[in-house]
């Protein structure tokens, strides 16, 4: 395409946000006309679906629930009066509580007042928040934030030592939406004992976000906990950012989380509309459509030009791929659907893998975040009539360019700066164009079936570990694996007893493993007393 023809394609196809000064441009997609209107047959099935769902229809039918984080950022259209008072009081709750801890009226009982956040959750209880506290956290926030989003005992260690003797003055919030997670109840169960070690009151300082009558809420009230915030059941843990989830711990930074709402519900009217030309999240849907054929053969590569935003990606990895990565379509059939995302920043990855994505395997498409301003005061040169800043600008347009010129497609997202406001319109923006996609390509957005098989797998394995440590124990005498195997009566599972009986000697837990272990089928397993 000539120049003149590509910037009246980039006029054709450009769409603007006049409030949130946002720009979306799919123009370097290769699609044509026909390709749109092929898909708009679709699209009204799409915004149908989109349409009943904010009505409150039960959107998640695996798990017969509403799905309803629209209503986040606009009350008015919950579907109850009840669900609406719910989203109100909550809101209220954390705005009142966080105001009593800035001020020092609700204190820890051994410090003049809160300085640090301990938050502890995973998936949809730890990206959202995760990502925000990057992107919007102040230079010298209110109170500083830490995560605990794994159950890495020496990840777990790397924290509580940062945070150090200020735990006595650290607010711990143990989020999680079904309160029966075992990474964020581990985070707890070892956080509770560092406070121990320190003889401090756990519970006097500790907050939950759970969905009501969970294990934990249940836990935090016989206990006595701070106070507990509700995560209702009809939001999900990935489409969480903008309920209790998110906006307690970004509060609590001293972020504007009314912002963060109002750039939501922005971007939600935005996208609200039934027109593909004028809805951003339908124009990236259909960008997404094009590149992978609908059926994601190629993959979201997400690369913003700004360090705030270096985990945007990894929250939309699980916003994108936990959402549209599904086996089985709404009618049955296998489709093995999903879109891979990856990324950090830019021009970072200028110099790791973007060596690839101009030369390399084309099997993806690249999304550019541009931010305009460079910083809020003025820039200094770093030579004649060029700033930091302009490189950094300068780096984003020549890549898209290069890219461009070898036929490899991009998205651009353009907006004036990172602040609540657009934080949270970018995540409405994803969380919509998310549903119109899954929509279009006929799945169900809002389960995740396959996360389940690996904790069942998991759990196994740590009943298998129990079996063999009480076969170890009876026989009394050091036995080989295929033996612990057989007597575990569970001679197909050798390969996993050897893998569970290293960990627990390399970890000290007891176990004696003699032989050559370069031979694991020498080594001789038994209970070290
Ligand atoms: O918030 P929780 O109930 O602890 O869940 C945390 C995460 O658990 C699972 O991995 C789900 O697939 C995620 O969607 C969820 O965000």
């Amino acid at each position: 395409m000539d120049a003149t023809a590509l910037w009246q394609r980039y006029q054709d196809w450009l769409y603007y946000h006049d409030s949130l000064g946002l720009y979306l441009d799919i123009s370097r997609m290769g699609f044509d006309n026909d390709f749109v209107a092929s898909l708009s047959p679709k699209f009204d099935q799409a915004f149908k679906a989109m349409d009943a769902l904010e009505k409150g229809a039960i959107a998640n039918p695996d798990e017969n629930r509403m799905v309803g984080h629209y209503w986040l950022r606009d009350p008015d259209l919950a579907p109850t009066q009840d669900l609406k008072q719910e989203i109100v009081e909550t809101l209220e709750k954390i705005e009142t509580f966080t105001a009593k801890i800035h001020q020092g009226e609700i204190k820890p009982p051994n410090a003049a007042q809160f300085t640090d956040i301990l938050s502890i959750g995973i998936g949809g209880s730890a990206l959202g928040p995760e990502f925000v506290a990057e992107a919007l956290a102040p230079d010298h926030p209110v109170l500083n934030i830490h995560f605990i989003d794994n159950t890495d005992p020496r990840g777990i260690d790397r924290v509580l030592a940062k945070i150090g003797d200020r735990l006595k003055s650290t607010i711990v919030l143990v989020i999680s939406k079904s309160g029966g997670t075992p990474e964020p109840r581990n985070g707890m169960i070892e956080v509770r004992n560092a406070f121990s070690a320190q003889n401090l009151n756990f519970a006097q300082q500790a907050v939950a976000v759970t969905g009501v009558g969970s294990k934990l809420d249940q836990q935090a009230h016989a206990e006595g906990w701070l106070t507990t915030f509700p995560m209702a059941d009809w939001v999900g843990g990935r489409t969480s950012e903008l309920s209790a989830v998110g906006l307690l711990p970004a509060a609590l930074q001293g972020i504007e989380i009314r912002e963060m709402l109002a750039g939501g519900k922005a971007m939600d009217i935005a996208t609200r509309k039934p027109e593909v030309k004028t809805n951003p999240a339908a124009l990236l849907a259909l960008a997404w459509y094009y590149a992978g054929n609908g059926k994601g053969e190629k993959d979201m590569v997400v690369l913003p030009y700004k360090d705030s935003l270096l985990l945007f990606s990894r929250y939309l990895q699980q916003l994108v791929m936990e959402s549209l990565g599904k086996e089985k379509d709404l009618d049955s059939n296998i489709v093995y659907q999903g879109i891979a995302v990856y990324g950090n920043k830019g021009s970072t990855d200028q110099h790791a893998y973007v060596q690839q994505l101009r030369d390399g395997v084309p099997n993806f498409f690249a999304t550019f975040i541009e931010v305009l301003q460079d910083r809020s005061l003025p820039s200094i040169e770093v030579e004649p009539g060029v700033t930091s800043g302009d490189y950094l600008s300068g780096f984003l347009l020549g890549t898209r360019q290069a890219l461009y010129e070898n036929h490899r497609d991009s998205i651009t997202i353009t907006v004036p700066e990172v602040n609540p406001e657009i934080v949270g319109a970018l995540i409405a923006l994803y969380e919509r164009a998310v549903g119109l996609y899954a929509s279009l390509v006929n799945i169900n957005a809002y389960h995740q079936p396959g996360v389940e098989a690996g904790k069942k797998a998991a759990a196994e394995v740590l009943e298998l570990q129990h079996k063999i440590i009480q076969v170890l124990q009876d026989a009394g005498q050091a036995l080989s694996l295929e033996t612990l195997a057989e007597k575990a009566g569970v001679p197909d599972q050798i390969e996993a007893i050897y893998k569970i009986l290293r960990h627990l000697a390399t970890n000290q837990r007891g176990v004696l493993l003699v032989g050559n272990l370069a031979k694991p089928a020498s080594l001789m397993a038994s209970i070290h007393w």
